[in-house]
């Protein structure tokens, strides 16, 4: 097989981890040549704004930041896009595309995440289930969407509830399953998330609580979602948003040391000193954080080290999320795993205050829907940092 020259660094992955870590090279001077391998178009495009596009009719093409040429003329580097890089040689630092062999000097894996399937009884037929996340995944909902489409929605977590709250929004009939007794379970205790479920349920939302798909029959445009509580849901689109999963299977082939992510350390470095790690797919010191500020802090950090600074390592402040529920927002910082301490609750159906308090009453943890997130600057102050 062909050998393209090597290359300095390798980038592979153009979402917002890997453009921004070329972003923070290029902004410190650094020159050396860049390859960026994508299995996707490589547009730079902010994976948040999916979720709120449609309410504010902006067509997925209107989400385009720059297309991949416009990038490569901006950051000055090579990208390839549609190029799956299909196994890592780490001996001979070769990575391995349909169109050949590419060799790295220093490889940055910055491969996001993958929606997982909901746990079916029978395999959903081809096609029905639509997750949201990424730009073609985008593009083929707002394709299968019209006025008057039904939508299922599988799951109640940040995403499920955020695609929820779009459609509901822009006018659309909406039901949404979740296996949880409250939404967004994963992030806010149940006495957060009411305001939120009573809010959207005003709105016109569906809610199936405690509920699980067990099946999907019909044909496009006209799908049955069976529950096993014994319901049948009519729907034209069904989203599938039952989760997210680090993609590290190219990582775990080329012997990797990975948990449910890449484990890095504090300056991102793979268990191969020659790789490092970064965004949705990196596990840092134990902790998988898929959202967008770790990401940003991390191509910082990285982009120092890279540069020289050996000293540079990742320190996270207290980073809480923002759930996009415009009828009643949410605001969670999630007790470290293992924390002991107790939730204290105050508020109404407005909006609820939860914190998470240790027996010394140092705040871990909080939880705010509604008119509670004004508490969230407050609050996040007394919040110990995340990676000291
Ligand atoms: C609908 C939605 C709303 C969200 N809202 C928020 C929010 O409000 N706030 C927040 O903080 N976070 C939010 N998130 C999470 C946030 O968007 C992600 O944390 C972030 O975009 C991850 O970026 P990434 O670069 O790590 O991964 P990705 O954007 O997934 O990029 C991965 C890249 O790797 C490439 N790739 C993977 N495998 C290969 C391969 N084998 N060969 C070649 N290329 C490969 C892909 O093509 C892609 O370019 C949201 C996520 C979704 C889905």
């Amino acid at each position: 097989m062909p050998l393209t020259p090597a290359a300095s660094l390798v980038i592979l992955g153009s979402g917002m981890a890997g453009y921004q870590l070329a972003t923070e090279l290029r902004r410190l001077g650094d020159d050396r040549p860049i390859l960026m391998l994508t299995q996707d178009g490589g547009e730079a495009y902010s994976k948040p704004l999916l979720s709120t596009a449609l309410a504010k009719k902006q067509q997925p093409e209107q989400l385009i930041q720059a297309t991949a040429h416009e990038q490569a003329k901006r950051l000055q580097i090579e990208i390839r896009h549609h190029r799956q890089v299909q196994a890592i040689d780490r001996e001979q630092h070769t990575l391995l595309t349909e169109q050949g062999l590419i060799r790295y000097d220093q490889l940055v894996l910055a491969t996001g995440a993958e929606a997982l399937a909901p746990r079916l009884t029978t395999p959903s037929p081809e096609g029905a289930l639509l997750s949201i996340n990424d730009l073609d995944d985008y593009r083929r909902f707002r394709q299968q969407l019209t006025a008057d489409t039904p939508v299922v929605v599988l799951g109640g977590g940040l995403v499920g509830v955020e695609m929820t709250q779009d459609l509901l929004n822009a006018g659309h009939s909406v039901s949404l399953l979740a296996r949880s007794a409250n939404l967004l379970p994963g992030l806010v205790p149940a006495a957060v998330a009411a305001p939120l479920q009573w809010a959207l349920q005003q709105q016109g939302l569906k809610q199936y609580l405690n509920t699980s798909a067990t099946s999907i029959s019909g044909q496009p445009g006209q799908w049955q979602v069976n529950t096993d509580q014994h319901q049948t849901l009519d729907a034209g689109l069904i989203i599938s948003a039952t989760g997210l999963r680090p993609r590290i299977q190219l990582a775990q082939q080329a012997g990797l040391d990975c948990g449910r992510g890449i484990r890095v350390n504090r300056q991102l470095q793979t268990s191969d000193p020659d790789i490092h790690a970064l965004g949705d797919c990196a596990e840092i010191d134990g902790l998988n954080l898929m959202y967008v500020q770790p990401l940003m802090a991390s191509a910082r950090m990285l982009a120092s080290l890279l540069h020289g600074d050996d000293t540079a390592h990742l320190s996270l402040e207290a980073l809480p999320v923002l759930v996009k529920t415009s009828r009643c927002p949410v605001v969670a910082a999630t007790p470290p795993a293992g924390s002991r301490g107790e939730w204290q609750f105050s508020g109404d159906e407005e909006g609820m205050e939860g914190q998470f308090l240790d027996a010394q009453g140092q705040l871990l943890g909080f939880a705010l829907s509604g008119k509670a997130v004004r508490q969230k600057a407050r609050l996040t102050r007394l919040l110990p940092p995340l990676l000291a």
